[in-house]
């Protein structure tokens, strides 16, 4: 080829619960482009009792979004240090005023959206476990652990969110309505929104591989992970 290929700025788009964290992993499976989950940031926060993860807390326990200048203080900051990688941001930007900031300092080239319906969504996410340090995604029905409570890689302890409880759940969902939707229509504005429908993930899954096949070189070793 010999000109180098412009690294790629994307973003991951859905309600809670619409397979963001499972679809970005099969990505990071076959693209060489590194996942940068905000939910994953703000756990990581908590987890260490940082400033940010004190007030995280606050707002992610009653099923509220973060403030906007904190937020993206946060995740603008996690970008830097991968300024010379394709990137795929998952969870960020949730609102306008964060998708104008994220404008502000690149270019976004392909927003990924899954468009899962809410009745779904609900009955999964009382079903989510996560490996909290890496993570990592299970669901009891959908891809359970091998051994049940307990991580594939580690062996570590499984945990439930604490805002994957029922009531929780129907508040962020509300949130999302009133405030991420509008970024769906900023985005579909630009040009560079690319909806996937669908109620199962493994049906979703292989049009947002080809779709991805269209800008990126597909880089794993096994093409049965395709199926993944
Ligand atoms: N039943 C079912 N569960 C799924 C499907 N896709 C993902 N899940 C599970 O649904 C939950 C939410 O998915 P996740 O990727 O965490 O969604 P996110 O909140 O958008 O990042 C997790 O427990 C997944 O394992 C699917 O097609 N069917
Ligand atoms: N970009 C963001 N802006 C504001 N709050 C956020 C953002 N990303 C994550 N959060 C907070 O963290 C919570 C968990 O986020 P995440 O792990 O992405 O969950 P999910 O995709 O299941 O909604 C959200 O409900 C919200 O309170």
């Amino acid at each position: 080829m010999g000109v180098r290929a412009r690294l790629l700025r994307a973003v991951i788009m859905g309600p809670p619960g619409s397979g963001k964290g499972t679809v970005s992993s099969r990505i990071v499976k076959h693209f060489a482009l590194k996942h940068l989950s905000s939910g994953d940031l703000l756990r990581d926060n908590m987890q260490r009792h940082t400033g940010v993860g004190v007030v995280a807390k606050t707002y992610i326990d009653r099923g509220q979004l973060i403030p906007d200048d904190i937020m993206t203080q946060l995740v603008l900051r996690e970008l830097k240090n991968l300024e010379q990688y394709s990137w795929l941001l998952d969870g960020f930007p949730r609102t306008v005023p964060q998708a104008e900031a994220l404008d502000k300092t690149c270019q976004i080239d392909t927003v990924i959206d899954l468009d899962v319906p809410f009745e779904t969504i609900k009955q999964r996410l009382t079903a989510r476990w996560i490996h909290p340090t890496s993570g990592r995604v299970y669901n009891l029905e959908f891809n359970p652990p091998k051994i049940h409570g307990t991580d594939d890689i580690t062996g570590e302890p499984l945990v439930q969110r604490d805002d994957d409880k029922p009531e929780t759940v129907t508040k962020r969902l509300q949130s999302y309505e009133a405030q991420t939707k509008p970024v769906l229509d900023y985005y579909r504005k630009k040009g560079v929104l690319k909806s996937f429908s669908g109620t199962e993930t493994n049906k979703i899954w292989p049009h947002v591989y080809a779709f991805l096949q269209t800008k990126l070189p597909d880089v794993s070793q096994n093409e049965a992970a395709m199926q993944r």
